[in-house]
């Protein structure tokens, strides 16, 4: 069960400790505890608010920000990183858009990993049918077709915890929106080149599609089964079986500190257990028989791996951390995105209800740059040098970071991978809204502690735009959504652009200078909490932190299996695919590899 009282715990043993009860914790929980006779426990840092409906109604998920219930990490240039602090992680905050990326970019993390790895399934193959068994797919019904969703089915699970649907369950209030403006925007993008697609879970993206969302509505479907109360909402590994696995403790409330070690010093090192408390309160321990695994998010985890030794010795000895194993990757290759939103006004056309928004566009490059294209991909192929260089702190080095940028510049030049997102929004900055941002950046930055004291921030370094790919990007991605509003059939919808408005990026031949678009962008944009690749999953000469089966390099019994691992951004969301890394890593955790 979930309990709050840390000395039910203290001093007790356990198969595995899973640090953070967030969506990758609570998977791997949920699949190891199906052996009755695996005992796990895992430590939530928030607390159980399954009950409160900014949880629980996924609609309001903006009042989480901010609140206790998000840590809303610092990182630079004065913006913060939104990151659920409560059970169920980002996943109780997060938006529920259900998307997944390009099948050569989750290709691509084999050639990321050693050799020897090229069995070790990740790749798309693999991490396809993880993701669908996580995934309990709803099509959708006559009325939903109408409104323009679609769907295939081979591209679906349909018997896993997480359901995704169409909106339609939950809240009767909110459906889909009926108004013309979801079908306007997507006619908009077939004029812009783009394909209008039944379906982006497939591993073919690059189109405008209509998008499902995920577990908002799994307790309505769920409530036949018997399984049915709000509750388990967001928490589809957890709320169903809890009161059934006796081996599953969820431990609230209470922030791992470090991990504790065996005093050996000789490689691999081995975990015991970890340490846990409050900021206020006294500090625990609990121990561990086989595994210590992390699942705190990719700036929570890579935190505890330096609180705990693990990460650069020479940084570490000044914060007067003893050295466990001298990695100082950890928390380097920080990718994180960066959100504008436009907006005009709307003639008076009914919008057909409250939502949530369904269309989004994943262009490529060569779709979003047009005529700029060819002089972009020169430029990508004659910088990546010196790009490497540029980030080369906030990686293994120069060298290192020159071979994963060729990697990243195929996809977009040779496999037409996304490079930004387009997301159609109503009401949301004006009555016609979209959304945007570069989806591939090269801007690389770090997670770094400051302080041995586990309840400081640690300080995060995006260095947003510190590529100039990554801004020219999001000025093309607001230029195409400045001439969405001026095509039609979007056009006849609306009254003109609000936000900016062409006061503020006047108009002209180029749709807005770049000297206007950059001051606008860089004046307002935010992080859009999707961080990743802090203890990537790489191979260890290019600075990877874990191996094929997620262990921390020179230890034997530490795993990550949460968004730190993946080593590139997808053209996607990303809950989607960290529940298919974390279905895939307890099978490997099972299999005792
Ligand atoms: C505002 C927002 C909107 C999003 N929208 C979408 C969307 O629409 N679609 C989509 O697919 N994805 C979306 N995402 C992304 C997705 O939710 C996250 O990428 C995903 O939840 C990350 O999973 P994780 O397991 O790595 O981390 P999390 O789910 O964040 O879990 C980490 C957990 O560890 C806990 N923790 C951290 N440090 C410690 C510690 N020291 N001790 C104990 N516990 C600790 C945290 O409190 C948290 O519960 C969104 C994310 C956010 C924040």
């Amino acid at each position: 069960g979930v309990i709050t009282d840390p000395t039910l715990v203290s001093n007790h043993t356990y198969d595995y400790i899973i640090v953070g009860g967030g969506l990758t914790g609570l998977t791997v929980a949920g699949r190891l505890t199906e052996n009755p006779n695996i005992q796990v426990l895992v430590i939530e840092a928030g607390n159980d608010d399954r009950t409160n409906p900014v949880v629980y109604d996924i609609y309001r998920y903006g009042d989480a920000f901010g609140t206790k219930l998000d840590w809303s990490y610092p990182a630079d240039q004065g913006r913060s990183i939104l990151a659920g602090k409560t059970l169920g992680g980002s996943s109780s905050i997060n938006g529920a858009a259900w998307t997944r990326g390009l099948k050569q970019q989750y290709d691509s993390w084999l050639q990321l990993l050693d050799p020897a790895d090229a069995n070790s399934g990740w790749d798309w193959n693999g991490m396809f049918s993880y993701m669908k068994k996580a995934e309990s797919f709803t099509p959708p019904n006559s009325g939903q077709l109408a409104k323009g969703a679609n769907s295939i089915s081979s591209y679906h699970g349909f018997t896993g915890p997480v359901h995704a649907a169409f909106p339609l369950y939950g809240l009767s209030s909110k459906l889909m929106y009926g108004g013309p403006q979801e079908p306007a925007f997507a006619s908009v993008m077939v004029k812009f080149g783009l394909v209008k697609y039944k379906d982006l879970n497939g591993g073919t993206p690059n189109c405008v599609s209509f998008t499902p969302d995920s577990n908002g509505r799994a307790f309505v479907v769920n409530q036949p089964r018997g399984l049915g109360s709000p509750v388990i909402l967001r928490v589809a590994y957890l709320s169903p079986v809890e009161s059934q696995r006796k081996g599953w403790t969820t431990l609230v409330g209470q922030q791992v500190t470090k991990i504790l070690f065996n005093p050996s010093t000789a490689l691999p090192r081995v975990a015991t257990g970890v340490q846990f408390g409050t900021s206020s309160g006294k500090r625990f321990t609990a121990l561990a028989r086989k595994e210590v695994i992390l699942a705190a998010g990719a700036i929570g985890s890579p935190k505890v791996l330096q609180l705990s030794g693990i990460g650069d010795a020479a940084a570490l000895s000044s914060l007067g951390i003893q050295s466990v194993v001298n990695l100082p990757t950890v928390g380097k290759n920080l990718q994180e995105q960066t959100l504008s939103a436009l907006g005009a006004g709307g003639t008076n056309f009914n919008v057909g209800g409250s939502g949530p928004s369904d269309v989004i566009a994943y262009p490529n490059l060569y779709q979003l740059f047009g005529s700029q294209a060819s002089a972009m991909v020169n430029h990508i192929t004659q910088s990546i040098s010196a790009w490497a260089s540029s980030q080369a702190k906030s990686a293994l080095s120069a060298s290192a970071l020159q071979t994963i940028f060729g990697i990243q510049a195929n996809l977009i030049i040779q496999d037409n991978a996304p490079v930004a997102e387009l997301f159609q929004v109503t009401n949301y900055p004006d009555k016609l809204g979209t959304i945007i941002w570069p989806l591939l950046p090269f801007s690389r930055g770090t997670v770094q502690i400051t302080s041995s004291n586990p309840f400081v921030p640690p300080k995060t370094t995006v260095n947003y735009f510190s590529v100039d790919f990554d801004l020219s990007t999001q000025i093309a991605a607001a230029r195409m959504v400045r001439r969405s509003f001026q095509t039609s059939p979007l056009s006849g919808l609306s009254t003109g652009e609000t936000v900016p408005g062409f006061s503020t990026v006047p108009d002209d031949a180029n749709h807005g200078s770049d000297a206007n678009w950059t001051k606008w962008i860089k004046s307002q944009f935010s992080s859009v909490a999707h961080p990743i690749a802090t203890c990537a999953m790489m191979s260890r000469s290019l600075g990877g932190v874990v191996d094929a089966r997620l262990r921390v390099y020179d230890t034997q019994n530490v795993r990550v299996v949460d968004a730190s691992i993946m080593p590139l951004q997808i053209s996607a969301h990303l809950s989607s695919t960290l529940y298919g890394i974390a279905e895939k890593a307890a099978d490997i955790i099972k299999s005792g590899l």
